[in-house]
């Protein structure tokens, strides 16, 4: 998260006099993240988060993830639940912004996930999208493929201030993308942004699941392809074949992926590597003014999808086809 709103003391204070989680003793502005601003809450009976939803969350998705959180908690899914007020509403507006305090999660994100908890993202990935399996609502996802054109069109004119060449390197793979993206795969509710700030462990055990304001309805398998770039790629950039063979074996244990689903893996792939690297090119061009944000290096993305554009097939990926069944 980050801080791109300022909340005051008082403003705080007249807010949380709706809510019965006890006498504010501090806060404090989160500095993590890149998305929407969030706050630590220390009150009298506990910590607290309270997140303030920014430009890509609007507040007629929020019934969504704040249903799905209890949805998912209820069928084994360890994931924060929001605080009600007295009036029993989980939403409300704080300093302009939509706004909910949900509660504090025990557990530490890995700065370098290793092979074992790789594997462990790969296991509650799959379970996720089991217990997703009757979540009621719906919820297109934005940030599909028709959602990349968009994003592509604010930041074209000045992508190649980043890197000499990059906008023509992503304008190709945007219409090649938009020419095979696969239309008959396995669909359900996805996190859409599993990365490993969002995921917390207490040693190699994984404690709970953060952060759905991006999940939605789309390919379960993309949601697998946006885990395999997030955790199988070292600092270096260097793609880590164990890794990958964790986290696959691990999804597939729970949720088999069928031959369609893992011949479209590495498509897959190169769909979620460039929408990264799109929405961080944008934000790396558009830095709000005073905001306390560190935005995310987009050409780390660039060379993720360059590696996904050189896979073949699922051995690529550390798994022989035949290693996974249909
Ligand atoms: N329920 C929670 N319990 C404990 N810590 C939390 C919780 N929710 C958020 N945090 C802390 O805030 C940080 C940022 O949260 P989060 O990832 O939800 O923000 P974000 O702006 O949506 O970020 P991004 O989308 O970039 O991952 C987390 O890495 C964690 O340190
Ligand atoms: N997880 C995203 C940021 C939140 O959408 C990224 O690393 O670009």
């Amino acid at each position: 998260m980050a801080v791109y709103t300022d909340v005051a003391a008082d403003e705080l204070a007249a807010f949380l006099s709706a809510y019965d989680i006890g006498a504010l003793l501090s806060y404090k502005g989160i500095a993590e993240g890149v998305e929407n601003s969030n706050y630590l809450l220390h009150t009298s009976r506990g910590h607290f988060i309270l997140t303030l939803y920014e430009k890509r969350v609007a507040a007629e998705d929020l019934p969504y993830f704040l249903s799905l959180m209890a949805h998912l908690a209820a069928r084994g899914v360890n994931c924060p639940q929001p605080e009600k007020n007295r009036d029993g509403a989980v939403c409300g507006t704080l300093a302009g912004r939509p706004a909910v305090i949900i509660n504090f999660l025990e557990g530490v994100w890995p700065r370098r996930p290793n092979v074992a908890q790789c594997a462990g993202v790969g296991e509650a990935l799959a379970k996720m999208h089991l217990a997703g399996q009757d979540f009621p609502l719906y919820r297109r996802n934005p940030l599909s493929v028709s959602g990349w054109r968009p994003l592509f069109e604010l930041a074209a004119e000045r992508a190649d201030e980043i890197q000499v060449g990059l906008r023509a390197f992503i304008a190709a793979e945007l219409d090649h993308l938009e020419g095979c993206w696969p239309q008959q795969l396995p669909n359900g509710v996805i996190h859409a942004d599993l990365f490993p700030d969002n995921v917390f462990f207490i040693d190699d055990k994984l404690s709970g699941l953060i952060d759905f304001p991006f999940s939605c309805n789309d390919i379960l398998a993309y949601d697998v392809a946006i885990c395999l770039n997030a955790w199988c790629f070292e600092q270096d950039h260097a793609f880590n074949v164990t890794k990958a063979r964790a986290l696959l074996h691990a999804y597939n244990r729970d949720r088999p992926l069928s031959a369609a689903e893992q011949d479209a893996l590495p498509l897959l792939a190169r769909g979620a590597a460039l929408r990264f690297l799109l929405t961080r090119l944008v934000d790396f061009l558009n830095v709000p003014e005073g905001a306390l944000v560190k935005p995310k290096d987009p050409l780390e993305y660039v060379r993720k999808l360059r590696f996904h554009q050189s896979v073949g097939c699922m051995a690529d990926y550390g798994v022989e086809t035949s290693g996974l069944p249909a």
